[in-house]
């Protein structure tokens, strides 16, 4: 996590470019824990396997399923299509556990008063969005991510789109830990 900032609420920009307001707002980590639950986890990614914190956080995520994602128009099919479904606005009924091994990308994520924080991602980023977390992602302007998808149990990738999802029990349960200050 290079950077993580309120976002410009001009939806007419590019939401491969930064999208950075006048005046931008930078949100820290701590910040953006208490505000949408979302962890960050440092992570060396040329030593990623002997790492213990990486093996620590995979126990405790119970992570039972690893397999890589690289996205670029290069080697991934339908590129357009696939990461405009990436960026529309959908919850996951679990966790949302990615680790960047290489390039870099934007994940936006709704905080508890419904605004879009826009984090970077990069390399050695390890990022846990919870469950029933409003979110969406980006590549940036290099079109090029490649990162880790971690998931406990049997993979489940699809998303659940936001009109509809208000009333998903997986939002609700959201919104109840984060009223009660744990995510
Ligand atoms: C950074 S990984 C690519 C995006 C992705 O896997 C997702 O949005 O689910
Ligand atoms: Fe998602």
């Amino acid at each position: 996590m290079v950077q993580a900032w309120y976002m410009d609420t001009d939806e007419s920009l590019n939401c491969r470019e930064p999208c950075k307001p006048e005046n931008t707002v930078y949100v820290p980590q701590e910040e953006l824990y208490e505000k949408s639950g979302v962890e960050y986890f440092p992570i060396d990614a040329a030593t990623y396997d002997t790492n213990p914190d990486y093996t620590a956080i995979k126990k405790k995520k119970g992570i039972t399923y690893e397999d890589t994602i690289e996205v670029s128009r290069t080697t991934f099919p339908n590129y357009e299509e696939k990461i405009k479904i990436f960026f529309k606005e959908h919850i996951h009924a679990d966790e949302e556990i990615r680790f960047i091994e290489a390039g870099s990308g934007y994940f936006d994520v709704r905080d508890c008063d419904d605004k879009w924080i826009r984090i970077q991602v990069v390399k050695d980023d390890l990022i846990v969005l919870p469950a029933g977390i409003y979110h969406r992602f980006t590549p940036d302007t290099a079109d090029y991510i490649k990162a880790k998808r971690l998931f406990a149990g049997d993979p489940v990738w699809t998303p659940i789109d936001r009109p509809g999802a208000d009333d998903h029990s997986v939002r609700k349960d959201y919104l109840n830990r984060m009223a009660a200050g744990s995510s």
